[in-house]
């Protein structure tokens, strides 16, 4: 990226920031513990995966490029457990009220992979600039359908960088007669509630989808910050939440903040979305993080790294008081990613890995598609150094509260107040690169260790009254 660009993000992100939480704000946040997103067994998951996948964006069927073989691939080589899924509005809803009943049926046939191999799946209602349609013909967005999309003919440049199409006044149209800013379509929001209705309508009874991240990276238009997050976005979020809830019961329904400015580790205005469900609310805080200081293409060295630090830190802060804000909700780090060719690639891997067990959140690494970014080459097949730094030690679900957690290579260090309501054991993946022969214990029996699958299960504790500390090594 050129310095340019950059500047120019940045200049719009302290428009943004102007707007961020208070200092007041903060000394106000609670510190109490987040709630856990859980499995039928009432155990706390920990969610390992990837963005499955970019190709979903353009392709003609809205699905991802993606095979049951990549999958069996991507778990015997990483032992993942988690997908974001890309759905997209225009293949739920191709014509006004219409719902693609064959596209979610597909959705769920790769539903029922992920299933088979046991993993947990949030469907992500993705978009980027819009939709496909904001210039007929040129693909340069994705999500809304052709029928949502009111440019009002305002001009539309052509960039090299696809992020400054967000600058272009057709673009910031399109958003604005979306969140009604504009008031002349009022009907495209209860659109959009209603498709959700839809996925939950198809999903509601499968339990491998566990979340709906009801929609990827919004973006304002006109409306920035908390007068957008706090706005339109948090009405729009609730509206989806109740209509899902009309259907689905228990699925968590994934928020994410804008994408401007949160996305590089500055605050998020997001607002209370309640929930009608009997019991614990299921809410999630879904942000991504993008250092601008790495689009710097100076990777994570030097002084790059420290100011991708400095970013980490700021983010981390700021996701812990949203969440907190939020109903002290549990956090999944719903995107970061890079070119994994630039300086100091896996040592950023491994340092946001590090800091998301540090505060329990699970991680979609952006994304599954094939190439520079991703774990395998453009054949989807070879191998890249992606997958050495994904394939780690990390807990899959505990039967309890997570306290701590920390991992290395060859180590994972956790503790826990167990539930003894729990139906299943606590489970830990356990790479063979750190693991050759297995695991030693302290703090706990093991109750099995599947060498194939490279899961290890604890047995319940002897006194589940007490905090329990487990350290677990290489054998
Ligand atoms: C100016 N705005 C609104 C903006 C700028 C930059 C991004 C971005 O890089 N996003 C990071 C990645 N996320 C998408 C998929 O969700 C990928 O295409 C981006 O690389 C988003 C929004």
């Amino acid at each position: 990226m050129n310095r340019a660009r950059v500047f120019s993000l940045v200049a719009l992100a302290a428009l943004v920031v102007a707007g961020g939480e208070s200092a007041f704000v903060r000394q106000l946040m609670p510190v109490a513990e987040r709630s856990a997103i859980t499995d039928t067994s009432g155990r706390a998951l920990g969610l390992h995966g990837f963005s499955t996948a970019g190709s979903a964006k353009s392709s003609v069927d809205g699905l991802p490029r993606f095979t049951e073989a990549d999958l069996a691939r991507e778990n015997a080589d990483m032992g993942t457990n988690f997908v974001r899924f890309l759905i997209s509005w225009r293949a739920v809803e191709p014509q006004p009220g219409i719902y693609d009943q064959a596209y979610l049926a597909e959705v769920e046939t790769r539903v029922d992979w992920f299933a088979k191999q046991g993993y947990h799946v949030m469907l992500d209602m993705h978009q980027d600039l819009w939709g496909t349609e904001i210039v007929p013909g040129m693909g340069i967005g994705n999500g809304a359908p052709g029928w949502a999309t009111y440019t009002d003919g305002l001009p539309i440049g052509q960039h090299d960088m696809w992020e400054l199409y967000y600058l272009d006044a057709g673009v910031i149209r399109a958003f604005d007669n979306f969140w009604n800013t504009t008031g002349t379509h009022p009907e495209l929001m209860d659109h959009y509630v209603n498709a959700w209705k839809a996925v939950a309508t198809q999903f509601a009874s499968n339990p491998t989808v566990i979340a709906y991240d009801l929609m990827n990276e919004p973006f304002g238009g006109t409306l920035q910050g908390p007068a957008f997050e706090a706005g339109p976005l948090t009405n729009l979020y609730q509206q989806s939440l109740d209509a899902i809830r009309t259907v689905d019961p228990d699925s968590w329904a994934c928020l994410e903040p804008q994408a401007m400015g949160v996305n590089w580790g500055l605050p998020s205005g997001l607002g209370v979305v309640t929930d009608s469900r009997p019991g614990e609310a299921r809410v999630a805080f879904c942000p991504h993080l993008y250092p601008l200081a790495m689009d710097l293409g100076g990777g994570y060295s030097g002084g790059s790294r420290d100011m991708v630090d400095a970013t980490i830190a700021s983010w981390i802060g700021n996701t812990k008081r949203t969440a907190a804000r939020l109903g002290n909700v549990p956090i999944i780090l719903g995107e970061f990613g890079l070119d994994t060719t630039l300086p100091g690639a896996l040592d950023y891997v491994d340092t946001v890995y590090a800091q998301m067990d540090g505060i329990h959140a699970g991680v979609a690494y952006w994304s599954r598609d094939n190439g520079l970014w991703g774990p395998y080459d453009t054949d989807g097949v070879t191998a890249r150094n992606l997958v050495a730094a994904i394939d780690r030690p990390y807990l899959r679900a505990v039967a309890g509260t997570l306290q701590t957690l920390s991992s290395a290579p060859d180590r994972l260090e956790f503790s826990f107040t167990p539930d003894a309501a729990a139906a299943a054991p606590t489970e830990l993946y356990l790479p063979a690169v750190g693991f050759p022969h297995g695991a030693a214990v302290d703090g706990a029996t093991i109750a099995h260790w599947d060498t194939s699958r490279r899961i290890l299960t604890l047995d319940a504790p002897g006194n589940p009254a007490a905090t329990q500390n487990i350290v677990v090594v290489a054998a």
